[in-house]
């Protein structure tokens, strides 16, 4: 080799990654001890993938087919070593990974820090952000690396002090593998202390499936961690702490988790699962590629993350977990994940696993469930649309804001069921932008009156929820915003509520004059039996869409054919009854001022909102 190739080549930072260092290093002072549980992580990581890619080339473990980490302190130079014989990298490698390329996962991350240290902290911690964290306590780091396979020649050392710029060069290495070297910078002794690297290598690492060895003070190598794959013990072995523990080296989750399901299941095909449902809503929940997904192990070798919810629905994407099956191929790809019976059967059972335990919490721990609830409520609403296998068992783990009760979003359809007055024959509800709009709409009038409850459905997942939701054990689901109420079918009624009176003849005439006046604005005017306090408002067809879904759909760039609403009177209002006795009121005037404050009071925007306000104001006067 010449001397020219030795030289070292200096490359910068990627500006993203520039700007994640100096976040880092500045928001991260009161949780400093990560950068082990991250370095040690990616040196499993490492030794993960070299397993797996020696399935087809044992060659590649050359004479140490063992995986391992080991954590080496060296006093004198200040330095603390993280080495493994994982899948190491080359000198292409180590640029894309290492500095030059920003990882989906770092613009992400800057966008989701706050400012806070307190939160950035718990979102780093959430995050895994990875190799750079190293900077948090060192001011020099080197990495010294050969990708298995290649040559000794072929080694590469890499340093930074994390300012901009990092340096490349040719250095020969023996051992395949990598050994990530921190000069610790002033006032980060602590971590040359072995009994306190032990300890965090406890705290964090302890339930990772292989040896990560930590030199003591006689220079002899010891396991610091269990390095078992714990999931494979006897469940009565295994305490609540210690699956607490894991459940947080695992997701990085600091709440413990609100529930476990570990089941060995054996017979013409055997596998493990260990799932977790979490407390708290990871932030990247509702990201497109958020890193939900169980890890999918075969006989102990990590496998490959499930990104694809293969094993999961996307419903369920906040379990978190593992599956590590005895009889999937070891070189499983993909591909055959696809389309694999085996796959099939146990996302079946794990789908079913999940659904039963919520169903056990809804039951016995009302508190626990609403917490599940408020995290991943929106989640689970996706249900029913996903998998309409499952949509009825998914349905009686919904829980809605109502018009019974406190107004806290509590109630269950069976709940519901339950309260139904009798001759009720289906499940009220009202879909609408917000809470406030639902509950303050027109459409709730009569039920109030008769003291029907009503559901309140105010996210926009609830469209499409209530769009393939259309019974519960039989009962259908029925929004008040739509089609004509037949009053006295409604239920709730007895002797004391009032029957609907005869509409007059002189409101019939002035609903038709108010028709003509509207003219193809609307599909139709008619009298309504839903209105108690207000004078008019729009309603859809029994099949046609709801006007906030309406709505929903436009703004994401769907062409709708126009159906016109059918606007409703109340024949008992006193603005209707005047303008019927009044021959001289300016009778379009009226019309549209009726159509257009119901189209508001529907959470609608007027295309000519000025008209209105000028109409308004002419009547006012
Ligand atoms: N010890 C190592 N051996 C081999 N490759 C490594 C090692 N450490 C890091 N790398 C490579 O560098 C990449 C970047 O590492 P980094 O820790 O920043 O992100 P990550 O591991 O991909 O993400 P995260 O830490 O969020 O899981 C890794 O994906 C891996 O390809």
């Amino acid at each position: 080799m010449s001397n020219e190739e030795k030289a070292a080549e200096t490359y910068e930072f990627q500006a993203e990654v520039r700007q994640l260092l100096d976040l880092m290093i500045h928001s991260l002072y009161s949780n400093r001890e990560i950068f082990l549980r991250e370095l040690v992580s990616n040196a499993a990581d490492a030794a993960d993938r070299l397993r797996f890619e020696a399935l087809q080339d044992k060659t590649l473990l050359e004479d140490d087919p063992d995986p391992r980490v080991s954590i080496a302190v060296d006093n004198d130079a200040r330095t603390v070593t993280i080495s493994d014989n994982g899948i190491g990298m080359n000198r292409a490698d180590v640029i894309d990974n290492l500095g030059t390329i920003a990882r989906s996962g770092t613009r992400r991350f800057l966008d989701a820090m706050t400012g806070d240290q307190k939160q950035d902290a718990q979102l780093i911690g959430q995050f895994g952000v990875g190799f750079y964290s190293a900077f948090i306590v060192a001011d020099q780091v080197t990495v010294h690396t050969r990708r298995a396979g290649e040559a000794a020649d072929q080694g590469v050392l890499w340093r930074s002090d994390g300012k901009g710029e990092f340096s490349l060069e040719s250095l020969p290495r023996d051992r395949r593998g990598t050994a990530v070297t921190l000069h610790l910078a002033e006032g980060q002794d602590e971590f040359l202390d072995r009994n306190r690297l032990r300890q965090i290598v406890r705290r964090y690492s302890d339930h990772i499936a292989l040896p990560i060895e930590l030199e003591n003070e006689q220079g002899e190598m010891e396991t610091a961690n269990q390095a078992s794959a714990m999931w494979m013990r006897p469940k009565s072995e295994i305490t609540d702490e210690e699956y607490r523990q894991f459940y947080q080296q695992l997701s990085y989750d600091p709440e413990p988790p609100l529930e476990w399901i570990h089941n060995k299941v054996e017979g013409n095909q055997s596998y493990t699962s260990l799932l977790f449902i979490p407390a708290q809503r990871p932030f990247d929940l509702f990201e497109p590629d958020s890193s939900q997904g169980l890890r999918l192990y075969v006989r102990r070798v990590f496998i490959m993350e499930d990104r694809d919810s293969r094993l999961l629905p996307r419903y369920l994407r906040f379990v978190r977990g593992l599956v590590d099956s005895d009889d999937l191929p070891l070189n499983v790809s993909r591909e055959l994940l696809q389309h694999n019976k085996l796959v099939d059967r146990i996302r079946g059972a794990s789908v079913k696993r999940v659904l039963d335990t919520l169903e056990r919490m809804a039951r016995d721990d009302n508190d626990r469930y609403a917490r599940f609830w408020e995290a991943f409520g929106t989640v689970l609403k996706e249900g029913p649309v996903e998998d309409p296998a499952n949509a009825e068992k998914v349905a009686g783990l919904l829980r809605f804001h109502s018009t019974h009760g406190d107004g806290g979003s509590s109630v269950g359809l069976s709940d519901y069921v339950g309260r139904m007055h009798e001759g009720q024959k289906a499940i009220y509800y009202l879909t609408g932008e917000s809470l406030a709009a639902v509950r303050n709409s027109p459409h709730l009038e009569v039920f109030r009156q008769r003291n029907i409850e009503v559901l309140l459905l105010a996210e926009p997942v609830d469209e499409w929820l209530v769009a393939h939701l259309t019974e519960f054990n039989g009962t259908p689901l029925q929004s008040v915003a739509k089609g004509d109420l037949e009053i006295d079918e409604l239920g709730g009624a007895d002797d004391e509520t009032p029957k609907q009176p005869e509409t007059s003849e002189s409101v019939e005439a002035l609903i038709a004059r108010i028709g003509e006046a509207l003219g193809d604005r609307v599909s139709a005017v008619r009298a309504s039996s839903r209105l108690t306090d207000s004078p008019a408002c729009i309603v859809v067809g029994d099949h046609e869409f709801g006007l906030n879904m309406q709505r929903m759909l436009k703004a994401a760039g769907h062409e709708l054919p126009q159906q016109p609403p059918v606007l409703e009177i109340n024949p008992q209002h006193s603005i209707i009854q005047r303008l019927a006795e009044d021959g001289n009121a300016p009778l379009d005037e009226w019309a549209s001022l009726l159509l257009e404050q119901s189209m508001l009071m529907d959470g609608g925007r007027l295309e000519d909102p000025a008209s209105f306000v000028r109409r308004m104001n002419r009547l006012l006067d």
